[in-house]
């Protein structure tokens, strides 16, 4: 907070509460993080995501019978329409994929027939469509950018099954698919995070749900927010990834990486965070897996680099991870380009995120703080 004689300035929102939400709840002082009550952890151990997202949007866990009916919505609405396809071969192929994501889910609002209706009922119908045809729009990007057929969504596998067959063209192990089930859990949602915030101040204007997500889109790019697990996984690459180093070695080197960045007062994507001051709740869930992935697929060197650049930011700073220091390196050993992790953060998040829409409409008042005018006194034009 600054002060000026008259106003007080709260720069860049912070410590200030601007509206309840029942969504979640991010408690930095015991490091929990509850989706409507439910700790993260439990439901990343316990649930799928589709149930995660069920939750989200109407506040309970589906019964059997509900979650057989939205899984069948789920999976009959994944395949992607041509128009989408083709706009996303107008783009480039040097184009960042969160430009093709923003780029396709605004195809995909401008084709919905009730474009222009926000009704709850088309909301919820809004968010099911968008939640169940995203997967294809990173898996459509990534096998493009590889030059590799396009490969049909399968009704007879799970979201995150499905989705790893998409992207790969083939069935993932068993441990793959539960690793990127709890990634996608531990991103769902995070309360008043920018994106969220950006999406409920489209919603405020009445503007639509597409237009809202759109807009989200653009402000999880930045690195400071979800481009960080793509920075993450740029700083293992600079540091360099060693296949066949030893875990040691490889923490040495991250270590003095570091310990230079730091001195040149460089910011470290995927440390730090605006509300959790002591540890991001989700860091040990979703370290827990990036470890299962590294014993999958006996990559130790991984590890090293993890731990090496851990230990030296926190002896520097105490600075801890976020949730995006161990999802980069995960994503990677999965076998995604590394451009893609934002990308997943956004099929995560559209659960998060159009649960917020959908509360921001049902309680609207305009977003529209004041300013503080900082600028020349009035002049005449000459
Ligand atoms: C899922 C997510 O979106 S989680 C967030 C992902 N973002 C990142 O990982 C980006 C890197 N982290 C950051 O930039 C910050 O920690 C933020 C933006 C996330 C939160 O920052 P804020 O609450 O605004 O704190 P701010 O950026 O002012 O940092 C406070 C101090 O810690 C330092 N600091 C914070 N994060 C880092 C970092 N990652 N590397 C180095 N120093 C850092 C700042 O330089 C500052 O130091 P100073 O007081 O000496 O100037
Ligand atoms: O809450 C925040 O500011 C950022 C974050 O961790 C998230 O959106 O998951």
């Amino acid at each position: 907070m600054t002060e000026t004689t008259e106003t007080q300035i709260y720069k860049g929102l912070a410590g200030v509460t601007v509206d309840t939400t029942a969504i979640s709840m991010v408690n930095s002082d015991t490091n929990s993080l509850l989706y409507r009550g439910y700790p993260v952890q439990e439901l990343a151990a316990k649930c799928s995501f589709e149930e995660v997202a069920y939750l989200m949007w109407h506040g309970d866990l589906p019964s059997k019978e509900q979650l057989a009916e939205f899984t069948a919505f789920e999976r009959s609405h994944r395949a992607l329409a041509d128009n989408v396809k083709a706009a996303i071969d107008l783009l480039s192929t040097s184009c960042h994929p969160m430009d093709v994501a923003r780029t396709a889910v605004s195809v995909l609002g401008a084709n919905h027939p009730k474009a222009s209706d926000s009704s709850p009922e088309a909301n919820l119908e809004k968010a099911m469509e968008l939640f169940a045809a995203f997967p294809a729009v990173v898996a459509y990007d990534q096998r493009r950018r590889r030059g590799q057929e396009i490969v049909a969504p399968r009704d007879d596998l799970d979201y995150s099954a499905n989705f790893l067959w998409m992207t790969f063209g083939e069935e993932a192990a068993p441990e793959v698919v539960e690793a990127f089930n709890v990634s996608m859990v531990l991103y769902a949602e995070h309360s008043f995070n920018a994106s969220t915030f950006t999406a409920r101040v489209i919603t405020s204007t009445l503007a639509d749900l597409h237009s809202a997500v759109t807009g989200a889109i653009g402000a999880l790019k930045g690195p400071l927010h979800g481009g960080a697990n793509e920075a993450v996984m740029h700083t293992f690459e600079e540091i360099g990834i060693r296949t066949d180093e030893s875990r040691e070695d490889a923490a040495a080197r991250a270590k003095a990486w570091m310990e230079d960045a730091l001195a040149q007062k460089k910011k470290v994507m995927g440390f730090g965070h605006r509300v959790y001051k002591n540890g991001d709740s989700r860091v040990p869930t979703m370290k827990a897996a990036l470890d299962g992935m590294i014993e999958h697929f006996d990559r130790p060197e991984l590890l090293g680099l993890y731990s090496g650049l851990e230990t030296a930011m926190d002896e520097a700073k105490s600075i801890k991870p976020n949730l995006d220091y161990p999802a980069g390196p995960t994503y990677h050993l999965m076998g995604f380009d590394t451009e893609m992790f934002t990308p997943l953060f956004i099929a995560a998040r559209i659960t998060g995120w159009t649960a917020h829409i959908m509360e921001q409409a049902a309680s609207n008042s305009l977003i529209r703080p004041l300013s503080a005018y900082n600028g020349p006194e009035q002049r005449q034009v000459p």
